[in-house]
């Protein structure tokens, strides 16, 4: 049974999917990490594979960029899969650059948005796009003993990477944001409608407010380890 976007028979996913954006990151985290991994879908390049990693089954599948393409794909996975839990291992630009620098890892226990995506379950509500509880503890508590920077706290998931209005990134980093990023908030709403869990941990690849610093994209998909490793200690928990 595949879906119109995702080439995999029933079982060959499992209930535990990492996603990040990137299609050539799922590859690296599939080859790096998972025991014998296998491809099993690539429909429109966005590679998935499934294998072990300690003794577990685990897929990864990448999301694209934006919440549109994200939400394709983790409500096929809920819905047509029965995968239960869906951590994303991502990269965002940093708002607070005294604190979340290049490299660190920021988990994200909200997301605040501006996809109209958001306005369409519940009309005139704002709603809190927020993590489930028991993913966001146990990443928390990995973190606690991994020696990573990370850092624990809302980020902003915006549809727009050239954001027409780019104080909105003071704004927001006055209120605590930690970094924006692109697909959270998404993943957390499609979460809270299909019944399962969701998280969101990403790296920070450059700086929204502060120098003019970034990774290269080979950078960007090399140096992401910390926060896989938290998300494989999160979907086990
Ligand atoms: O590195 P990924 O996971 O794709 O995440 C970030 O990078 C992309 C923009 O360059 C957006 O998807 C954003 O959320
Ligand atoms: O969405 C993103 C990702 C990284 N850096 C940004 O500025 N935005």
């Amino acid at each position: 049974m595949a879906t119109p976007h995702i080439a995999a028979e029933p079982g060959d996913i499992a209930p535990h999917v990492l996603m990040p954006g990137d299609p050539r990151r799922a590859r690296r985290i599939a080859e790096r990490f998972f025991d014998e991994p296998r491809l099993v879908t690539e429909v429109r390049g966005i590679l998935g594979f499934t294998g072990g990693y300690r003794g577990e089954p685990v897929s990864v599948l990448a999301s694209g960029m934006g919440m549109p393409s994200l939400a394709i794909y983790a409500t096929e996975l809920a819905r047509f899969y029965g995968v239960r839990r869906i951590v994303r291992v991502g990269t965002m630009g940093s708002l607070q650059p005294e604190t979340a620098r290049l490299g660190d890892v920021v988990i994200a226990s909200s997301a605040h948005t501006d996809s109209a995506m958001s306005g369409f379950r519940v009309p005139g509500v704002g709603l809190s796009h927020a993590p489930a509880y028991p993913l966001l503890r146990a990443a928390a508590d990995a973190a606690a003993v991994s020696g990573a920077r990370v850092h624990v706290g809302p980020v902003f998931s915006s549809d727009a990477f050239y954001h027409p209005r780019p104080e909105l990134g003071q704004a927001l980093a006055a209120i605590g944001t930690l970094g924006i990023e692109m697909e959270a908030a998404g993943l957390y709403d499609v979460a809270a409608a299909e019944g399962v869990e969701a998280l969101a941990i990403c790296t920070v690849s450059d700086y929204v407010i502060g120098p003019e610093e970034s990774m290269t994209s080979d950078q960007r998909e090399s140096t992401f380890d910390a926060s896989v490793e938290l998300a494989l200690a999160a979907v086990r928990a």
